[in-house]
């Protein structure tokens, strides 16, 4: 069957292959930011995947960015996210949970009383959000208070502990994409002139501290973190993002054993070669599983599993119309192209209703 197929260890989770599903935001969580009741029948249609990572959920509802996503701060979604780990647990699959704060990449109309979007700095965006408007710029941020740090430390901490309430098997800190942790990490965004902004040390210790409250809570096994070094996401830029990012990795591997970290190679979801940038230095640094993602082929995530280059590879929009990647990539048939007016929003359609080749 291949490298693809071999089971492996990320921290305290055992998977059995190394095929993963990245996070994948599908804006249909229902009222009150509940997943969805279809979610149940789409995850465990994924199932088979080594590793599902669950898609991006918000840690309080000012971590919200975009409508109709998911949270993890209320009783009433820890009670929804546990029936989606339940039936992808009883399909002898494994699935983490993606904390999510989007700092500014946010609109005043999808937070509480109509708040502005928090960040770093008050550095607005050059992006845009999906709202009930449809793609609207995003608004104005207003740079945290110091004083507001250790409370937001907090959520991640809650949200991680409610994650592993809801039964998931463990988190992945989203530290991408240029959102909230990204925005700390990048000197485009983080103009801050106190201990969390300026000097690499300090645009990399949010993360160090968000990482290690939730490593405490949940244990470092059970905690992983994605990181998109050179991703223009989000409006997201740093003038050095090679020293930035090997810093970064050697902070998140002085805390301990954690579960993974998976890597974002150029653009999310685009070319793999925006700006160079050398990702196995960064491997270098870290002693846990590596996850390496975007634009794999078969042939392409076999020769880096087999040459050792990551431990598992993860897999996004081929998962959408294709629940049963898996088998598909082991038996080397044709995908199906996802429907992308049904990627964002929506009910079963584009959702839960992609067969698998068996007909299942
Ligand atoms: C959470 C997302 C990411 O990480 O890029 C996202 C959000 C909205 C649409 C697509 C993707």
């Amino acid at each position: 069957d291949g490298p693809l197929f071999t089971p492996t260890r990320l921290g305290a989770i055992a998977v059995a292959n190394r095929i993963a599903m990245a996070p994948l935001t599908r804006n249909r969580a229902i009222e009150g930011r509940v997943p969805n009741p279809l979610a149940i029948q789409y995850y465990e249609q994924r199932a088979s995947a080594g590793l599902i990572i669950a898609e991006a959920t918000q840690i309080s509802p000012l971590g919200q960015g975009y409508l109709d996503t998911p949270g993890i701060y209320s009783q009433g979604q820890i009670d929804a996210w546990k029936k989606v780990t339940d039936a992808v647990h009883a399909r002898g699959g494994k699935i983490v949970l993606q904390l999510w704060h989007v700092g500014r990449i946010s609109h005043t109309s999808l937070l509480p009383d109509g708040e502005v979007p928090v960040a770093p700095s008050a550095l607005p965006a050059k992006a845009k959000t999906f709202t009930s408007k449809g793609f609207e710029d995003v608004s104005a941020p207003r740079a945290l208070e110091l004083s507001e740090i250790p409370a937001l430390i907090q959520d991640y901490r809650q949200a991680a502990r409610n994650a592993i309430t809801a039964g998931f098997d463990g988190v992945e800190v989203h530290a991408a994409n240029g959102y909230l942790i990204d925005q700390f990490l990048r000197d485009g965004s983080n103009q801050r002139t106190d201990e969390y902004g300026g000097s690499i040390e300090n645009r990399t210790r949010l993360l160090d501290e968000v990482v290690r409250a939730i490593a405490s809570e949940i244990g470092p096994e059970r905690t992983g973190v994605r990181l998109s070094p050179v991703t223009p996401a989000n409006d997201a830029h740093d003038s050095q993002p090679q020293p930035l990012f090997e810093r970064a990795v050697e902070r998140l591997d002085a805390i301990g054993p954690l579960a993974f970290i998976h890597v974002i190679e150029g653009a999310t979801g685009g070319p793999r070669d925006n700006i160079a940038f050398d990702y196995q230095a960064l491997r270098a640094k870290f002693k846990g599983a590596w996850i390496a993602n975007n634009g794999y082929t078969k042939d392409t995530a076999e020769a880096a599993i087999a040459s050792g280059y990551a431990d598992v590879i993860a897999f996004g929009r081929p998962f959408i119309a294709n629940p049963d990647l898996v088998e598909r990539l082991r038996l080397g048939v044709a995908l199906s192209d996802l429907d992308p007016d049904t990627l964002y929003g929506g009910g079963s359609r584009g959702y839960t209703d992609y067969p698998s080749v068996s007909g299942a």
